[in-house]
């Protein structure tokens, strides 16, 4: 029985669309465990920017600040991605809220559904049996490191990749950690034949390393990592790697799962922990009542297990997205061509099938 209160950033896009589901298997789950669960809808992303001018409004930022646990959809809209000149962008909202809140691990786990093995564009003999965890360092490297401006009258633009030890330590820590309880192996993926940042990373990679005698480590460039999870994906087993990297990597892995629609993500740290899935906003498909929420459903999950300690109830909802998974529905975006059409299911019906799944498997225990 726990009094938990949790914040749900919509966003925009598909966002909103998403974390209505998650938000109702949370309630769901409250009811069915005991719990009392209070939720509050903030803004954040290009909603926020409408309504108050800023990405990141201050309430937004003090309510999560108050909270057990936040649930966010997906920020971006196409009107800023079209204008490169806009200097208040959505994404700048994300950022602020991960580095505001300290979230600099963004735990990303790869895990295909037995079901969906065929739902992807490699082959299901590549695929079947894969299960990697990504650690994506998610607080610094080129994201964050200054200076980042133009110069020269607006003819050159600056990023800088920075990292720092401390920053490159606490990540693998967190991935040396999760390999001892798996099959104790990390691949630290970096850019080490060229970038001074990734040296510093692979040095402090190599000091964390000896704490842990019993797990193997892979040194691997990006771009042969890039080539290497599609080629032989159940090589790897915990990877861990820099910011930009990360992001690039788990949206390639997305087509392990089958679809960037199935991905759910943890972004921890020094305090309240935001679950997200790793999509953006989707605005190809906004609005249509066709995203796939299962990403979503799976980020709280991952909010019960990690942020509340619910082991039973995080369990819960994952039997239940492959219970319906293995009853055949699909949204579009995981359906394959043999998929009769009264199986292939909208947003609503795919969130209101994995609450009935809920609902029923407790009701029988
Ligand atoms: N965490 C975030 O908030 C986040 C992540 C990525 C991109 N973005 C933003 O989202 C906007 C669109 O970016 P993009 O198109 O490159 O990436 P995207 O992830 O929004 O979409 C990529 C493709 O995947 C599909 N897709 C994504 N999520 C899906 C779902 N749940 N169900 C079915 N299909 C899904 C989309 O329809 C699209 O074809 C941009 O403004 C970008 O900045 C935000
Ligand atoms: C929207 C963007 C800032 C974000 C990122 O790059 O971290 C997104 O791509 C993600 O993966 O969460
Ligand atoms: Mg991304």
């Amino acid at each position: 029985m726990a009094n938990k209160n949790i914040v749900i950033l919509g966003g925009d896009g598909i966002g909103p669309e998403v974390t209505a589901w998650g938000n109702d298997v949370l309630k769901n789950i409250a009811e069915i465990f005991g719990h009392t669960f209070s939720f509050q809808n903030e803004l954040i992303g290009h909603a926020a920017i409408e309504a108050t001018g800023e990405p990141l409004p201050d309430k937004t930022l003090d309510a999560c600040k108050q909270a057990d646990a936040i649930l966010l959809g997906a920020v971006g809209h196409p009107m800023y991605d079209n204008d490169p000149s806009k200097q208040v962008r959505p994404e700048q909202g994300l950022l602020k809220i991960r580095k505001s809140l300290g979230l600099y691990t963004n735990i990303r786990p790869i895990k295909i559904f037995d079901e969906l093995a065929h739902a992807s564009s490699i082959k299901s003999e590549i695929l079947k049996g894969s299960d990697i965890l990504f650690f994506r360092e998610l607080t610094g490297g080129i994201y964050f490191g200054e200076p980042r401006e133009r110069q020269e009258n607006g003819e050159v633009a600056i990023d800088t990749m920075r990292y720092s030890k401390m920053e490159v330590r606490r990540i693998a820590e967190k991935a040396f950690e999760a390999a001892m309880t798996r099959r104790k192996i990390v691949h630290s993926v970096d850019k080490a034949n060229v970038l001074e940042s990734s040296r510093l990373w692979r040095e402090t990679v190599n000091e964390v390393a000896k704490n842990y005698p019993e797990v193997e480590l892979v040194h691997m460039f990006i771009d042969n990592a890039s080539m290497q999870l599609i080629k032989d994906p159940k090589q790897f087993d915990v990877v861990v790697t820099g910011n930009m990297f990360g992001d690039i990597l788990t949206d390639e892995a997305s087509q392990i799962a089958g679809s960037l629609g199935m991905l759910a993500s943890a972004s921890v740290g020094d305090s309240v922990g935001i679950f997200e899935p790793i999509h953006g906003s989707a605005p190809d498909i906004a609005g249509q009542n066709i995203a796939n929420p299962l990403a979503t459903i799976l980020s709280t999950a991952l909010l019960l297990d990690i942020s509340f300690g619910m082991q039973e109830e995080s369990k819960a909802v994952i039997d239940a997205v492959d219970a319906v998974l293995k009853e055949g529905y699909r949204t579009t975006d995981i359906a394959e061509q043999q998929t009769p059409k009264d199986k292939i299911l909208s947003t609503d019906e795919m969130g209101k099938r994995v609450v009935a799944h809920i609902k029923q498997a407790v009701s029988v225990q």
